[in-house]
């Protein structure tokens, strides 16, 4: 009946959109009581109407015998990886081989985005509906892991909001938050299962599961941060406003984002995010530093293997650090 087809409607607008709030925001509206009560009714009308599931319904994320296929897929805009810089000298190279490039004398403003140690990944949408998710691969090709990114709770299968681009390519880290990762290996160690070194094997182990059923029960998450393909829809012209307009969009952005100008106040922020970095909730490996431009970042472009226009400035690996 047309109630039952706008209550599924509406029970589907609602929970998408307490999931933003609980998952991508951490800050839920709603008891988990009443989460589950409305997910619960909404299951309950979609059993007795199975003619009104859709793939992008919030019930939809273990697919019912869906399995994997790890097929090759192409980026349409290759996903490179990124330069590295081990110490101040090679930073500051960085920012003078981009205002010299720029034939510019002026500071560069940077964002300065904390390197989380996970997988990248590239999440395609058509008309707002997660489409296809890829791992990197060698950086031109990937696998095909859509199935086992639908049931990370921080993947919008559907972009939020009523102005999404056609089409939309949004890239980002899956990765596994340390007490998670802590968490699991207790429980595979208690069954006697081979545990994981580290959170990015962990992750990486995660997302080559075959079954999604079993990827759905690790604790990954996914933090944005890159739009790399839309169709003519127009993007703001700065690389901060990009993110935020996928934080619209449903995605998580980093919250330890911060922009930098000139390369002192990139080495300042280095500094304050090693300070940090014990009591982040997930791992990193550095900060990377990219020119807020987009226009800038077009007139830079790639060298072979990786931008122009990012540096990924690394930390002493942790180890070092304990000894
Ligand atoms: N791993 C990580 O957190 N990344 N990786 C990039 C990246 C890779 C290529 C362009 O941008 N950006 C961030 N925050």
């Amino acid at each position: 009946t047309p109630e039952t087809v706008s209550r599924v409607q509406e029970l589907r607008n609602i929970i998408d959109e307490h999931n933003y709030r609980y998952y991508v925001l951490d800050d839920p509206q709603v008891p988990d009581a009443e989460y589950d009560r409305l997910f619960r009714e909404l299951q309950d009308l979609e059993a007795k109407h199975p003619e009104l599931v859709t793939d992008d319904s919030p019930t939809r994320r273990v697919g019912a015998n869906a399995e994997t296929s790890f097929e090759e897929v192409v980026h349409r805009v290759p996903m490179l990886s990124l330069d590295n810089a081990f110490n101040e000298d090679e930073l500051r190279d960085f920012d003078r081989r981009v205002r010299d490039r720029l034939k510019t004398g002026d500071d560069i403003e940077y964002v300065c985005e904390p390197k989380l140690d996970g997988l990248a990944v590239s999440l395609h949408y058509e008309h707002g509906v997660l489409i296809r998710a890829a791992t990197r691969g060698d950086g031109y090709a990937g696998e095909d892991i859509t199935a086992n990114i639908r049931t990370i709770p921080s993947v919008p299968l559907k972009l939020r909001g009523s102005d999404v681009p056609e089409t939309v390519e949004v890239r980002g880290e899956v990765y596994m938050p340390k007490a998670g990762f802590e968490k699991l290996n207790q429980t595979l160690a208690n069954k006697g299962d081979k545990t994981f070194v580290n959170p990015r094997n962990a992750a990486a182990g995660s997302l080559r599961q075959k079954k999604p059923s079993v990827t759905s029960r690790r604790p990954l998450e996914m933090c944005a941060y890159s739009v790399a393909v839309t169709d003519d829809s127009i993007l703001p012209d700065t690389h901060w406003d990009c993110l935020q307009q996928v934080g619209q969009w449903g995605f998580r952005i980093n919250p330890e984002m911060s922009k930098a100008t000139g390369a002192d106040e990139c080495l300042a922020a280095y500094q304050a995010m090693m300070d940090k970095r014990g009591e982040l909730p997930y791992e990193i490996d550095g900060i990377v530093f990219k020119v807020n431009s987009l226009a800038l970042q077009q007139a830079l472009g790639f060298v072979s293997r990786a931008p122009r226009w990012a540096i990924a400035h690394k930390f002493p690996a942790q180890e070092e650090l304990t000894v």
